[in-house]
């Protein structure tokens, strides 16, 4: 762990050196990303709250920590499920020609028009939310939750994972549907306790808003970009589904998939420049 810690903290000086030296040599700096606010902040004799130099680089860790493994393992748990069942990634392709059609990727606008890709994430974030249990909770008095009476005082565990496949809430909760999100209006903002991926309430993820949007556009264009196929003689009942439990939940066998172009080659080309 310590030697995690000096490897990260070489890094976090690398980046607010780098841009401490771009401040100060650049004519009429311009802030240009979150590091840049951030130091500008911690300038500020203004400030209530001092922002000191570890301060910054615990923010920056937060970020990479919540933003990085989290909407990526979410999308590969999405493909592991749809090439379980391929009816499923016809399904979603068909609703990307007709929406999107095949002479363009999929932009942030377009979210809205795709009402079976978003069951889709909700479904896998059903099945699989990367924090099986939300942050500890910590009772300020009394009380009773769902006829558990809660001393003031005790540390309350949330177990999301266990409350997506609990058959009290979902049909068949082992099963991958999504479909049943299109008949149901559940989000995933914190209001609908059965559905918790992001937490709620104040120590909700402050990365909501970035993360589903990340998952929204990677896995849409995927899709929309390639046919996948799983490697020769592998049949789709052969996927592993088990997990391997840590921080975030990965698949316990990482699956090898192969990707097809599905779209005018010239599509492509744009992507690289
Ligand atoms: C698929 C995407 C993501 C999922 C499923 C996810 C899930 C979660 C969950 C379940 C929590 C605990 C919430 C609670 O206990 O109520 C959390 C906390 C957090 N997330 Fe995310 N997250 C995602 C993306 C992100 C992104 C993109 C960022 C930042 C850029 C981020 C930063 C954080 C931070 C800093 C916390 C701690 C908040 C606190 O303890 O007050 N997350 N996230």
């Amino acid at each position: 762990m310590k030697e995690l810690h000096k490897k990260f903290d070489r890094f976090h000086n690398h980046v607010l050196d780098d841009h401490q030296a771009r401040r100060k040599t650049e004519r009429d700096f311009i802030p240009k990303d979150m590091v840049d606010i951030l130091l500008q902040y911690a300038e500020d004799p203004d400030l209530q709250v001092k922002l000191t130099r570890d301060q910054i680089k615990g923010l920056i860790q937060d970020l990479l920590v919540g933003g990085t493994d989290t909407s990526a393992l979410t999308v590969e748990w999405a493909l592991n499920e749809l090439l379980k069942h391929p009816r499923l990634i016809r399904k979603a392709t068909e609703e990307l020609d007709r929406v999107i059609g095949r002479d363009k990727w999929v932009e942030e606008a377009d979210f809205s028009k795709l009402p079976l890709l978003e069951a889709i994430i909700k479904e896998t974030l059903r099945l699989h939310p990367l924090a099986t249990l939300l942050s500890p909770r910590y009772a300020l008095e009394d009380c009773t939750v769902a006829g558990y009476n809660i001393a003031k005082g005790t540390t309350v565990f949330i177990n999301t994972w266990s409350i997506g496949r609990n058959s009290k809430y979902w049909d068949s909760p082992e099963e991958f549907i999504p479909e049943r999100f299109l008949e149901k209006d559940i989000d995933m903002k914190g209001q609908n306790f059965v559905l918790l991926p992001f937490g709620s309430g104040r120590r909700m993820c402050p990365g909501y808003n970035l993360g589903i949007k990340l998952i929204r556009s990677m896995l849409a264009n995927l899709l929309h970009g390639f046919n996948w196929k799983l490697p020769r003689g592998m049949k789709p009942e052969e996927i592993c589904m088990e997990e391997h439990y840590g921080l975030t939940t990965h698949p316990r066998i990482p699956l090898a998939m192969i990707p097809e172009p599905r779209l005018p080659v010239n599509l492509y080309q744009q992507v690289l420049i």
